[in-house]
């Protein structure tokens, strides 16, 4: 069992409200000014990554009192308790393992008094030799040809990890080419399969449940292209494997158990790339990249389990949301990658962070009277800072963000990268310092003093603005998994101190129910009158525009 403690009753929150009072008022340029040795405190060099995250509105005393508050909520026995295999996602009765899938130490890890190793190695030794049989042309299609194509049919953590996983470890791809469908709506898959050919298209069927209906429905008229062409049942086992838990549902679709590549409850769907899931992934870069991917991960569980947490990075990531989160008043946080490749992060952890902290109600069953989970959101440089760094700079929210970059690019073409670079620099320093009246006006000296009053004020930056920077060497198959092991152990501490559950996920199923009790109320035109008179009206317009 998780701890209980209610954070806000603890002496590190009073001690953190009242420093708030003093801290909040410092601009971090005068901090810097203060501290010629200010980043050298607040950064932190991880393998290949470095992380400063000293243009935050932080002193050694904050930090202090942030890490008293992990240490005064039994951090360190709830991330014990985590990699041991409790079942600490206790409304599901469930333990929170995807660190096991990637514990490349082999060490035992019990469940229910069962080592979980064994299995976990036997998965990935069959996703080694189908991604391998695959990659080599010795699994053939029903035409006996090479399959060229892979289509991943999954939706939330069965998609959104491999879609931005092969996306940003794009240069690291094999022969084969991925794509990915997820939304029901018809489009998405018809898009797919307009230029594919059955003959050489392989569909990855990844659904932790095998019920979700996105999926099924996708999978079901996956395989009815194909039957358009192939014809014979028999030939779907050479054009379908499945990624679930769920054997039976599997065995019922019409996939045969051995092309089935299994994977646990302890593993959450937003936690699941590590797994079987990530299946297409190791399909796309091939096997020895998904395992650097893997041993990434690892490096980085080693750290987050052994590092004193004034030093320890998802620790203190976390530390820090939580300051802007319930000290400050953000409602949102940025993740900000200056890389293309990278240009599903973001996405990708709206699901992991938000499906994760997103609750109202406390480990002890109540309504919780604080924030916990920030809205996520984000886009790559440059791009964001053509479309929302206005609000960023000079809006009346508050928007923490993580800039995160590669010194090495993909591709160095002629300046590119250096300029790049210089807007990643530029904007972290540009969040802090702003730009004063005095800095403006000196701007619009040759004015008249008119002209300088009336357009000075909209030039003037406050600054102040908290950021961390995240340089990565190169983004590799290793760092990528270690960055996203960094995000992923960020969520569980905050989870931690918020005192909620970030392992299950019922949010997610109202919505499915109601639209599983309208699905059959669109058949026909007779006008409905079941609902509230807004979802009426709604329903009957399209039944009479549908005609
Ligand atoms: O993998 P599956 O069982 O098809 O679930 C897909 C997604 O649906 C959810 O919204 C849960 O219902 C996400 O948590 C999950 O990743």
């Amino acid at each position: 069992m998780l701890p209980t403690t209610n954070f806000t009753q603890t002496t590190a929150f009073k001690k953190l409200k009242s420093h708030h009072k003093t801290i909040s008022k410092k601009q971090l340029k005068d901090l810097f000014a203060e501290d010629k040795n200010r980043f050298k405190k607040y950064s932190l060099k991880f393998n290949d990554i470095l992380i400063d995250y000293s243009k935050n509105n932080i002193n050694g005393r904050t930090m202090g009192y942030l890490i008293e508050l992990a240490q005064e909520c039994n951090l360190s026995n709830a991330i014990a308790q985590m990699f041991s295999g409790a079942k600490i996602n206790q409304t599901e009765n469930r333990a929170v393992l995807h660190t096991a899938l990637r514990n490349r130490s082999n060490s035992a890890i019990l469940v229910d008094g069962n080592d979980v190793m064994p299995e976990v190695n036997e998965v990935l030794a069959k996703m080694k030799d189908f991604s391998e049989r695959v990659n080599k042309g010795s699994w053939k299609g029903y035409t006996n040809k090479n399959i060229t194509d892979i289509v991943n049919i999954g939706i939330g953590g069965s998609d959104l990890g491999p879609v931005m996983a092969t996306e940003a470890l794009k240069p690291y791809a094999k022969k084969l080419k991925v794509h990915f469908v997820s939304n029901v709506d018809g489009t998405h898959i018809a898009e797919t399969l307009k230029n594919l050919s059955p003959e050489t298209t392989l569909f990855m069927i990844a659904s932790k449940t095998f019920t979700t209906q996105e999926t099924m429905a996708n999978a079901h008229s996956a395989r009815s292209w194909f039957l358009t062409t192939a014809s014979d049942e028999a030939f779907v086992k050479k054009h379908f494997v499945a990624i679930s838990t769920n054997q039976k549902e599997v065995e019922k679709f019409g996939i045969d158990p051995v092309n089935m590549f299994g994977f646990w409850d302890w593993v959450g769907g937003r936690y699941s790339l590590w797994s079987a899931i990530g299946l297409s992934i190791a399909c796309y870069i091939g096997f020895e990249n998904f395992e650097a991917l893997l041993t990434g991960a690892h490096e980085m569980d080693i750290h987050f389990r052994n590092t004193p947490f004034q030093k320890n990075a998802p620790v203190i990531l976390a530390l820090l949301g939580i300051w802007y989160n319930n000290f400050y008043g953000a409602e949102s946080h940025a993740i900000l990658p200056y890389d293309q490749y990278m240009h599903r992060f973001a996405a990708y952890f709206q699901q992991g962070d938000m499906e994760s902290n997103g609750k109202y109600v406390d480990r002890k069953g109540n309504q919780v009277d604080y924030q916990t989970g920030p809205i996520i959101w984000g886009e790559p440089g440059t791009n964001g800072q053509h479309a929302f760094y206005q609000l960023i700079h000079q809006g009346t929210k508050l928007i923490p963000a993580d800039f995160i970059a590669p010194a090495i690019s993909h591709n160095p073409l002629g300046e590119h990268h250096k300029m790049l670079l210089s807007n990643f620099f530029a904007q972290t320093e540009a969040l802090m310092n702003g730009k004063s009246l005095e800095e403006v006006t000196k701007e619009l000296a040759g004015k008249s003093q008119e002209e300088i009053d009336k357009i000075a004020p909209y030039k003037v930056f406050l600054g102040n603005k908290p950021t961390n920077s995240i340089l990565l060497r190169k983004i590799t198959p290793k760092t990528l998994g270690s960055l996203i092991a960094l995000y992923e152990h960020k969520i569980f501490v905050q989870g931690v101190i918020w005192n909620i559950f970030s392992f299950d996920q019922w949010g997610v199923e109202l919505g499915k129910q109601l639209a599983n009790k309208i699905y059959p109320e669109l058949q026909g035109d007779t006008p409905v009158t079941s609902h509230d008179t807004s979802t009426n009206g709604l329903i009957n317009q399209y039944k009479k525009w549908r005609k």
